[in-house]
């Protein structure tokens, strides 16, 4: 690549940020422009009268080689802790741990007869093993043809695909089993298993906010910039249509990173030929929105994460306790925990206003676990609403995969990077955001 060619990163998610550091470090003059006031994306810890709660992601896991390889190279490993006792799901008012390992197979959440077909399941891993690449999922694409709740419907039985298959997914990702291709289910599945200890949960102490602001670290960074819309010159070379606080503007640039969601693209490249443009449009968002509270009641600290099934409530998808995963995140005395609304509750109550909603969160919990209302003590309050929380990968996907690695959608030196291509969760979107600075450099030798 020539010296003194300029690139601009648009969106300071995770994604962006690592496609940013990338071509930095490899001796590209960038830029990366964020729309907010911080970096971060829905990777972000908010940090109200003394309790820090994260916005988006939660944990990482133990099968984010990459991620856990980026925290070591950015200083942080002193503050990465293996959050404890991970999770359970609720059925009929009792909580059943969710070990993410083989003593599963001896959870009493299901009847035993109802765990013989699971080996099933083992034997789809093992015969599309080589299928399943978390840094590939594009290779998946022959084994998307069916649902979830098709497939463990075809094979299991509705108990499993209610209380096992159903909670994770829709307390996690926030989709329903309908909306997601069984290959997303095979690949989590193998990267999950794929360790001797099973899967662990980690988290950075004080939230993992401090990812995205340690990978900003030496990156140049405007906040407050929200691209509109990019124009090809003739001559080669892009005009970036911009708005920050000082009004509209233009800026120049050899090659470009869109790191911004899938649903952004088509307004900033409005010129997208029809392909294209169908590529991005069909790519769906769940949403959630989370209550995010801080109370000086005493609450349980048996579990971090409760997962609560469809069938016992059709509000909340989640409820994860912030001082059980790190004691930080709450004054001394005190106890953080942020409730999550499922996907099809955020959709069918999006126009309720946010007290209404705070309202029939905290109502559910206490009834659906009655031991856990924060609110005789409570001091803090906030709801933060998610109108794109997660990609679905559903049916349909993985082949939309199969052309974009095939190269169908990137053209000229604009590439694309984010979670929808590398995969729901923060590894996905990191290492979608450095094969899209390799693929940037490579168009731009
Ligand atoms: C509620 C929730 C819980 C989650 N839990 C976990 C978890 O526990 N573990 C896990 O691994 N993952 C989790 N995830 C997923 C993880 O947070 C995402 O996969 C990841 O952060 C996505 O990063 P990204 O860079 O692809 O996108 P984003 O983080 O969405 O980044 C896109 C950025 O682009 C900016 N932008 C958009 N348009 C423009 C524009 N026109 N101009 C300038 N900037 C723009 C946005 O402001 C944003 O900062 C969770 C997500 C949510 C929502």
């Amino acid at each position: 690549m020539k010296q003194q060619r300029h690139i601009l990163v648009i969106g300071g998610g995770l994604a962006g940020l690592a496609a940013a550091r990338y071509l930095q470090a490899a001796g590209a003059t960038v830029t990366l422009l964020e729309r907010e006031r911080e970096v971060g994306g829905r990777a972000r810890t908010a940090l109200v009268d003394g309790y820090a709660f994260e916005l988006g992601a939660e944990f990482l896991a133990s099968f984010y080689t990459r991620t856990l390889a980026l925290v070591g190279e950015l200083g942080l490993h002193q503050h990465l802790q293996r959050i404890p006792r991970s999770s359970a799901i609720l059925r009929d008012g009792q909580l059943y741990p969710l070990w993410p390992n083989l003593r599963l197979a001896f959870t009493h959440l299901i009847r035993s007869q109802q765990k013989l077909p699971l080996t099933y399941l083992l034997a789809s891993l093992a015969r599309h093993r080589t299928r399943l690449d978390l840094y590939a999922f594009h290779k998946a694409y022959p084994i998307d043809d069916q649902d979830v709740s098709s497939y463990a419907l075809a094979h299991f039985s509705r108990e499993l695909l209610e209380y096992v298959l159903q909670p994770p997914i829709a307390g996690i990702f926030y989709w329903t089993p309908e909306r997601t291709s069984r290959a997303l289910l095979l690949l989590v599945l193998k990267a999950g298993f794929s360790r001797p200890t099973g899967l662990q949960l980690f988290t950075l102490r004080g939230g993992l906010g401090g990812l995205a602001r340690a990978l900003a670290g030496d990156l140049q960074v405007r906040l407050g910039v929200e691209v509109r819309t990019i124009t090809p010159q003739t001559e080669g070379g892009y005009t970036l249509h911009v708005q920050d606080e000082d009004g509209v503007a233009t800026l120049e640039a050899d090659g470009i990173v869109i790191a911004t969601t899938a649903t952004a693209v088509p307004h900033l490249l409005p010129w997208l030929d029809h392909e294209r443009r169908r590529f991005f449009e069909a790519i769906v968002y769940s949403q959630t929105a989370n209550l995010a509270l801080g109370t000086r009641t005493p609450l349980p600290q048996a579990t971090y994460g409760l997962l609560f099934p469809r069938r016992e409530t059709p509000f909340l998808a989640s409820a994860t306790l912030q001082t059980v995963k790190d004691p930080t995140t709450a004054p001394a005395g005190r106890a953080a925990l942020c409730l999550h609304l499922s996907g099809p509750a955020t959709a069918a109550l999006r126009q309720q206003d946010d007290d209404t909603l705070a309202r029939l969160m905290l109502a559910d919990l206490r009834r659906l676990l009655p031991m856990y209302d924060p609110t005789p003590g409570l001091e803090v309050q906030r709801l933060y609403r998610c109108p794109e929380a997660l990609p679905e990968f559903n049916v349909g996907h993985f082949q939309r995969l199969k052309a974009f690695a095939d190269g169908a959608i990137e053209q000229g030196q604009i590439v694309f990077a984010g979670d929808y291509l590398g995969g729901p969760f923060i590894e996905g979107a990191l290492v979608s955001g450095e094969q899209a600075a390799q693929r940037l450099l490579q168009r731009m030798a």
